[in-house]
């Protein structure tokens, strides 16, 4: 495997690796995603959530991804640690806005870019936190999981992506999030992102989720509304705006009719090259 240029960035110290491959030309599926889970891993890698690959939506990877470009030039493919691929990613999307701002290659504004969700709009500007319009947030039937040995109900969310949001006044402190929690295989054909959150006196939520394909994350913006969206309906509303803390740090999120908005911190903190040798001793 060749050298790689890569940027590191978090959203709420959700952590990703940004690569830079406009012609798709980095193979991710070899070896069932080996080069993404290397460059995840904690101890040998350098460490992440998941990787976001920045591609051309012209590009051949992309257009076999079936990916409809539309108005957008930038494909976000989403990989998470484990080298599994996943339809959307709120944090990861408003860091690859970020970086495609710090790179040169948008304005300060609002752009549009292609996920396997389909075309979400980022607002993003050289300073301040990064908004993007999430699309609607799909309430689906009542489920119930097991977490750190408790069963808990939650609701179906799709968010493009699959969350169980469980609305509880558990402890979240003492739970244990590490294992993935059980949950209903004939709801969830293709695993699920569970979210476990407790409404607090002042409007706002705490979060903690364990992410399909990750494990418990600081932060997950999908999961960051699905939550929100749970909390509303647990509260027999339909609209709003829910301020959500997670260990990560503290997002927005707008509710409407017609869609969701998710609004928080994006920052990259280094580039490097995965790969390369170290310069010879002087
Ligand atoms: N951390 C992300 C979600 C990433 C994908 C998720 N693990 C899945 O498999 O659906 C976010 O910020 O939304």
């Amino acid at each position: 495997m060749g050298h790689v240029e890569f940027v590191k960035g978090h959203g709420t110290e959700n952590d990703f690796v940004v690569l830079p491959d406009p012609d798709g030309s980095i193979d991710l599926d070899a070896d069932e995603g080996l080069l993404v889970r290397a460059l995840c891993h904690r101890r040998r890698g350098i460490g992440a959530d998941g990787v976001l690959r920045v591609v051309r939506t012209d590009a051949p990877v992309a257009v076999a991804a079936g990916i409809e470009g539309g108005d957008a030039t930038w494909f976000m493919d989403y990989r998470n640690g484990d080298g599994s691929l996943a339809e959307m990613c709120g944090n990861g999307v408003r860091v690859f806005a970020r970086y495609l701002l710090d790179a040169g290659l948008v304005a300060p504004g609002t752009h549009p870019v292609a996920t396997r969700a389909g075309t979400r709009w980022v607002t993003v500007d050289r300073t301040g936190p990064v908004t993007v319009d999430m699309g609607p947030a799909v309430l689906g039937p009542a489920s119930t999981t097991v977490v750190d040995g408790r069963e808990l109900t939650g609701v179906a969310v799709d968010v493009g992506n699959p969350h169980l949001a469980c609305v509880t006044g558990t402890d979240l402190e003492g739970l244990d999030l590490a294992a993935p929690p059980a949950y209903d295989r004939s709801l969830f054909p293709h695993g699920v992102n569970v979210e476990v959150l407790t409404p607090l006196a002042d409007g706002a939520v705490r979060l903690r989720v364990h992410e399909r394909g990750s494990g418990e994350t600081r932060s997950c913006g999908t999961g960051t509304v699905a939550g929100a969206v749970a909390a509303l309906d647990a509260a027999g509303r339909h609209t709003g705006t829910v301020t959500v803390h997670t260990p990560g740090g503290t997002l927005l999120v707008g509710v409407d009719g017609a869609t969701t908005t998710l609004t928080g911190p994006a920052e990259l903190v280094a580039h490097g090259t995965w790969g390369a040798a170290l310069p010879a001793r002087v």
